[in-house]
């Protein structure tokens, strides 16, 4: 981790028909970090991570990724300029193998068409043979290196998930932003997906990660950002956060001392 951050968000906010979903989203994701975004249900993460990934178009504020304005552009160039998301519900083609559900990702964020499959320039040939072995490097991190060749739809839930996330880093993103990654994963599992993101991000992958469960993400978290009411309630490395008051009341509803 170092330098300037690779995403900042300032002061971003967004309504819908009069209910003040975010009204001052204000933190950063140091390059190099998993950083997670906590907070109560309604305290506005998903409304945030829509704004920030071109899902919604925030009514003011400015969303930076790298010192780029990306505010407000739809998400498929907020994806071109970098950032991608994994979402909460898994999207593979369940009648491809894991392997080619990876190669496919690569190749849609390429935006090779048929026509340049067919030329097979020397160009797109190179950048295929990229693919395959950075397939077989994720495969490899996220453990699924055995399962290459079966077809996704065979894969159990928690593989799935694992699989969409090597499908968001197919391109090489800057940043990935994870919706609730813990959601679903039988607990007994849960360590083990933690290994696995520790392992991807000591390789170099930046992760933003908004997740329900706490304990998680104190264990995983160089830093953590707390939401509350719609707005950033702190932010800091998960010891200072954990014994924050602030946070302890967000999260009870009352005061901690009470
Ligand atoms: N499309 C929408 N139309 C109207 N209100 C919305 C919309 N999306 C979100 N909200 C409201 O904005 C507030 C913030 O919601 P948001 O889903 O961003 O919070 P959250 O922190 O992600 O919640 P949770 O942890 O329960 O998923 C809530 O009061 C929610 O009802």
């Amino acid at each position: 981790m170092n330098g300037a951050p690779l995403l900042r968000l300032e002061g971003v906010r967004k309504s819908f028909r009069g209910v003040h979903a975010v009204t001052d989203a204000s933190f950063a994701v140091a390059r190099g970090s998993i950083t997670g975004l906590i907070g109560p249900n309604g305290s506005g993460k998903s409304t945030t991570i829509d704004c920030l990934s071109g899902f919604q178009r925030p009514d003011a504020g400015r969303v930076l990724l790298d010192g780029q304005d990306i505010t407000g552009l739809p998400a498929h160039l907020v994806a071109r300029a970098g950032l991608r998301r994994s979402f909460q519900q898994v999207r593979l083609f369940d009648a491809l193998s894991l392997r080619d559900n990876l190669m496919q990702a690569a190749q849609a964020a390429d935006g090779v068409g048929w026509l340049g499959a067919v030329l097979r320039s020397p160009a797109l040939r190179r950048a295929e043979l990229a693919a395959a072995e950075r397939a077989w490097l994720l495969l490899d991190q996220i453990g699924l290196t055995r399962l290459a060749e079966s077809p996704a739809g065979a894969l159990s839930y928690g593989q799935k998930k694992l699989a969409a996330l090597a499908a968001a880093l197919m391109p090489r993103p800057r940043l990935v932003v994870l919706d609730e990654p813990m959601a679903g994963v039988n607990p007994s599992r849960i360590v083990e997906v933690e290994a696995i993101l520790r392992r991807l991000n000591a390789a170099g992958e930046t992760f933003l990660i908004v997740e329900h469960n706490v304990d998680c993400i104190m264990r995983l978290c160089h830093e953590v950002v707390v939401f509350e009411q719609g707005r950033t309630l702190t932010s800091g490395p998960p010891a200072m956060v954990r014994d924050d008051p602030r946070v302890l009341e967000a999260y009870l509803g009352v005061p901690a001392a009470a």
